[in-house]
């Protein structure tokens, strides 16, 4: 997928997204960081084609994304957004099975042997039958990455996924797209918020700021202390443990005594 000079702006205000320009590469992780209000929901609802760009282009397989019909476009792009909203209640199955509309007709027998082994991969299958409204916010979290996988996509795109997720939750999450991305080869591309999951679980990082990309390259290279005291305003230090190397957060200011 490779986005160039993508600019968006909001209708009667010059805020969105500015010039944007960034490839990502089949296979790999990327996580978009920012602060409040830097763009990133912007950037992936015009990814998600939910915003049309006022200039520049999105391109997949060397064809603008519009190039797509909606069908085909989802056969290739699953989303997963941060609020999911449901408007009646629904079975942990039937909601699944809506992921393979983009390979049927609505009056076509839903395929339940493609589905069987999407909720045994995310351990599903003993909740099937259970409504949406009588799961836990991480369960329900899984079912809809369990409907993004039943529409067999190339790309998953992931606004924020753990954010309602629990320490552990959020920790078995990303263990769960890393092994997506491991054994089903799916490029993941998530908006983070938290620079530790971005610094562990991304080969690439988009760091915006006022709309505009000001760091893109490998986590090591973007998550540097300069550049998140630049951008977030935070004061930070790159930790090596045992387990491999943490960002904390220190005071931003030291009270003599
Ligand atoms: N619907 C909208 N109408 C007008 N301006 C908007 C709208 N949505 C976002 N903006 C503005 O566009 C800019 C980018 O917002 P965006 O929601 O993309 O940021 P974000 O990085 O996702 O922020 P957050 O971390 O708070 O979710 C901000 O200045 C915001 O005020």
């Amino acid at each position: 997928m490779q986005v160039k000079q993508l600019t968006y702006a909001y209708p009667n205000q010059n805020r969105g997204v500015t010039q944007l320009t960034f490839a990502i590469n089949p296979g790999t992780m990327t996580a978009i960081i920012g602060p409040n209000g830097s763009g990133k929901s912007t950037l992936f609802k015009l990814l998600a084609r939910e915003l049309q760009p006022d200039s520049g282009t999105i391109e997949l397989e060397q064809q603008p994304i519009t190039h797509f019909s909606a069908k085909e476009y989802a056969r290739k792009v699953a989303v997963v957004h941060q609020h999911n909203q449901l408007y009646d209640d629904i079975s942990v199955l039937d909601l699944v099975r809506f992921g393979q509309l983009p390979y049927h007709s609505l009056l076509a027998e839903p395929d339940d042997a493609q589905i069987k082994p999407i909720l045994d991969y995310l351990e599903l299958t003993a909740l099937q039958q259970q409504s949406m409204n009588q799961l836990s916010g991480g369960q329900q979290q899984r079912v809809w990455l369990a409907m993004a996988l039943a529409q067999q996509p190339e790309y998953l795109l992931l606004d924020e996924p753990t954010t309602y997720l629990d320490l552990h939750f959020q920790a078995s999450f990303m263990e769960l797209l890393a092994k997506l991305n491991r054994e089903l080869h799916l490029t993941i591309v998530m908006i983070l918020h938290d620079l530790n999951q971005a610094l562990h679980f991304s080969q690439r990082v988009i760091m915006l700021a006022d709309g505009r990309i000001v760091a893109g390259g490998t986590p090591e290279t973007v998550l540097t202390p300069p550049h998140l005291q630049d951008v977030f305003r935070i004061n930070t230090e790159l930790v090596t443990t045992k387990q491999g190397q943490f960002i904390v957060q220190l005071p931003t200011t030291t009270t003599a005594d």
